[in-house]
């Protein structure tokens, strides 16, 4: 049995909101972290989405890393890969979009990939190659204060073309307008004139149809899981699935709720209003620039997860801040030591705070999410239902619980203002 898609997802969040528009396309989809070590039972699976801590790591790294996970995808026999990086093109000039992608072109021995980031249900369009965040254009969206990728350009030809010495072009709503077959035409004419990335219009769901109809026979593609929720039902007209597959039911949450965010966006920024409103004296806020001095603020933090523990109550643990505090916590500590003490803080409650009985875990932000299911150590996760577009809860087996961990990893930009709390009373 092997699979029919293979995913390579740049962080944690993404690799869970790819792999939920999976599920709800009807496919039996498993996730796991990292290439795994020992190989999961996959007889019963037709997509597994790999996930890694690529997004904003050295470019070499995320490479390597990339094309380990191509090259086990290819070995369970995926029949297309799918490289899933950020709705927003989270990335530098550096990459690590554009190096990833010309390195799995190069592993596949492809000579064309289409880029298709939009996620209409989430307000992300592409139109004119211009990405926009609801009505703003992505400069303006609050995605600019991004704390390691801030993103200073809409026009994502340019963006691209700054990251891979290759030619990059584009496929626009006029010709996606005419049908899979004008735009089959329009990638063919770009790839005999050497173009390797064309960044797709997207401007409503219909247009992911027809990009999924025109790419299903492709080796590579890229994008957002928008065009995730289209292509289950080509891989059906191609006959590489048999049937539709109920969603995975997870199994009875249990244990104490936490909330951690590292997320600083506009969207998480307002789901912690939101929660200390609703919850007053359940937050408490880590500081940079605390953590980098001493211990003391972490064990504070420890002291009142504990209480809360105690008290069955909701908890939130949180770094997210507003960009001046960011800027000024990065100004004062550099931006990787910045988001690495984060990280490490964030992570390492989690793993106290798991082992203390925490068994209902909401993770804001994909670099932080990345941190904490590594320090968890969890190697795969069983994908569930949806909690808002982009985010479904999860579970994973740890060898110190006796149940599952429930687990949601919400993308930054993701979920309504008050996600934090309905998150779980939709938890079975
Ligand atoms: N107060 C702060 N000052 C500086 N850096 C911070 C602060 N709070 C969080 N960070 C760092 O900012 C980064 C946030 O990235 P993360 O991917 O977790 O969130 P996001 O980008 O909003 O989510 P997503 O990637 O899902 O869109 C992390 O590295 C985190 O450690
Ligand atoms: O596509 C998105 O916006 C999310 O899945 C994501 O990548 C968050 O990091």
């Amino acid at each position: 049995m092997t699979i029919v898609l293979g995913a390579i997802a740049d962080d944690f969040t993404g690799a869970t909101d790819l792999a939920n528009n999976l599920v709800r396309g009807g496919m039996r989809c498993v996730q796991v972290i990292g290439v795994p070590n020992t190989l999961p039972n996959l007889s019963q699976v037709d997509a597994v989405v790999v996930a890694l801590k690529s997004r904003s790591c050295p470019v070499d790294e995320a490479v390597t890393d990339s094309l380990a996970a191509l090259e086990w995808l290819q070995e369970q026999g995926a029949r297309q890969i799918f490289f899933k990086y950020c709705s927003t093109f989270d990335s530098t000039d550096k990459g690590n979009i554009g190096p990833v992608a010309d390195a799995l072109l190069e592993r596949l021995g492809a000579s064309q990939t289409v880029m298709v980031p939009a996620f209409p249900i989430n307000g992300r369009t592409v139109y004119q190659g211009h990405l926009f965040v609801g009505d703003r254009l992505l400069n303006d969206s609050g995605m600019q204060n991004h704390p390691l990728t801030p993103m200073n350009d809409a026009d994502l030809v340019r963006v691209l073309s700054r990251q891979t010495p290759h030619a990059v072009g584009l496929a626009n709503r006029a010709t996606l307008a005419q049908g899979a077959e004008a735009t089959r035409q329009r990638l063919a004419t770009l790839a005999a004139d050497g173009v390797r990335h064309v960044i797709c219009d997207t401007v409503e769901e219909s247009d992911l149809d027809v990009l999924a109809e025109a790419t299903v026979t492709q080796a590579l593609v890229t994008g957002g899981s928008g065009l995730g929720q289209a292509l289950p039902a080509q891989y059906r007209k191609q006959g590489w699935l048999a049937d539709i597959a109920e969603p995975g039911r997870l199994q009875p949450a249990s244990g104490s709720t936490m909330v951690l965010s590292g997320s600083c966006s506009r969207a998480t920024l307002a789901q912690v209003d939101d929660f200390l409103a609703r919850h007053p004296g359940a937050g408490f806020a880590l500081d940079p620039l605390a953590l980098a001095k001493d211990d003391k603020q972490w064990e504070q933090a420890l002291a009142f997860a504990f209480e809360h523990l105690e008290q069955e109550a909701p908890m939130l643990i949180y770094a997210s801040a507003d960009p001046e505090k960011v800027k000024a916590a990065q100004a004062e500590l550099g931006v990787e030591k910045a988001g690495f003490l984060v990280e490490e803080a964030l992570s390492q409650l989690a793993v106290t705070l798991v082992t203390e009985g925490v068994g209902r875990l909401l993770v804001a932000g994909g670099e932080t999410s990345g941190a904490v299911v590594s320090a968890l150590g969890i190697k795969a996760m069983r994908i569930g239902e949806q909690i808002d577009p982009g985010v479904p809860w999860t579970q994973a087996t740890l060898g110190q619980r006796e149940a599952p961990l429930s687990l949601a990893l919400k993308s930054g930009n993701f979920g309504g203002v008050d996600f934090f709390t309905r998150a779980f009373e939709v938890l079975p």
